[in-house]
């Protein structure tokens, strides 16, 4: 596979009254052609950043970055045309229609004004393209947003957000543009905080946490690196599972009762399990990890996972929270 996308060292310092903040602090990233990546962080991690970074609205300290193999700011004139970005909402005057807007965009962009009509068509504002911008709901007005950054036929689209404040079935048809642009041979990168929408659409994934890579590889990869830690415990028929369970938690451990089964939450070493269970001649009948999501891989590279009692400081995103074993 070849990289569409490659970043790395990239470092980003904002200097202001209170001091120095680094916004990126060596950051990397590789996005491979052909695939829809996922770009995910907690608040205030060096998402838009990176991705202003990119498109040469920010000025970084160091790094290299390289779009289509050509290095960039320097090759950003060229390369641009192969780029589709929305990384801040556009803002469309509210009296022009889609129509009038995108016509308008694509003579400003050098673009045939036949490809107005084939981007309304995907994006599917075809039917209320002559109605005013601002009759338009939320959804279409990402819609609309879509649509610019899809007029010049990039080879590359970077959507920050493109999900933000879409109803159920907005997220969906989001969904399958995403896809169908890939599909197409585009290369997507999404930044999102729906992590179950990013691992329904995305083949790849970097998760970045005050201003670092924490990891990435296909979502499949991440996921199966982590463990959510948790254990499934059923026991044979007929056996007191509430009994069961409190016996594992009077040695520590954090049992959740369901109907037939329990779960063991802090379970870093199973084998406790069956051996507490059977010395009170309680034998388990399966014994499975529970898989992690990834919005469990999410909280626990990023720390970010909330604590009981305490209200999460945007600025300790930056912290990494362990997570507790029992029975080791
Ligand atoms: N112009 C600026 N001046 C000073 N600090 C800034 C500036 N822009 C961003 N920052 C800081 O850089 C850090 C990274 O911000 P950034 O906007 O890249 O995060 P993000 O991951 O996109 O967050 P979110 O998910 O909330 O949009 C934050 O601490 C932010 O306060």
């Amino acid at each position: 596979m070849t990289a569409v996308l490659e970043i790395s060292g990239l470092r980003k310092t904002y200097r202001g009254r209170k001091g120095v903040r680094n916004a990126l602090d060596g950051f990397d990233m590789v996005v491979e052609a052909g695939q829809v990546h996922g770009f995910l962080g907690p608040n205030g991690s060096g998402k838009t950043t990176t991705l202003r970074t990119l498109l040469g609205l920010i000025k970084p300290n160091d790094g290299r970055m390289a779009i289509l193999g050509r290095e960039v700011p320097r090759h950003l004139p060229e390369v641009a045309r192969e780029v589709g970005a929305i990384v801040e909402s556009p803002q469309f005057f509210g009296n022009f229609t889609a129509e009038t807007t995108l016509s308008l965009l694509a003579d400003a962009g050098g673009v045939n004004r036949n490809r107005v009509v084939s981007v309304l068509d995907l994006v599917g504002l075809r039917d209320r393209a002559k109605e005013r911008v601002k009759t338009y709901s939320l959804g279409m007005k990402q819609r609309l947003a879509v649509a610019s950054a899809l007029l010049k036929e990039p080879k590359l689209l970077i959507l920050d957000e493109p999900a933000n404040g879409l109803d159920p079935g907005g997220i969906r048809e989001m969904r399958t543009l995403m896809r169908d642009l890939s599909d197409s041979g585009m290369t997507v990168l999404l930044s999102s905080h729906i992590l179950g929408e990013i691992q329904l659409i995305c083949d790849s994934v970097t998760i970045i946490s005050a201003g670092k890579r924490v990891t990435s590889g296909s979502v499949s990869e991440v996921l199966a690196q982590h463990t959510s830690g948790a254990v499934k415990v059923r026991l044979e028929p007929g056996v007191d599972l509430m009994g069961a369970a409190q016996l594992l938690r009077a040695a520590g451990a954090q049992v959740a009762l369901e109907k037939d089964y329990f779960t063991v939450g802090n379970a870093s070493n199973p084998a406790q399990i069956t051996k507490l269970l059977a010395d009170q001649q309680i034998y388990v009948s399966e014994l499975t990890p529970v898989s992690a999501d990834l919005e469990d891989v999410f909280l626990e590279l990023t720390g970010t996972a909330p604590v009981e009692g305490q209200n999460r400081q945007v600025d300790q995103s930056a912290m990494t929270a362990g997570k507790g074993g029992w029975g080791q």
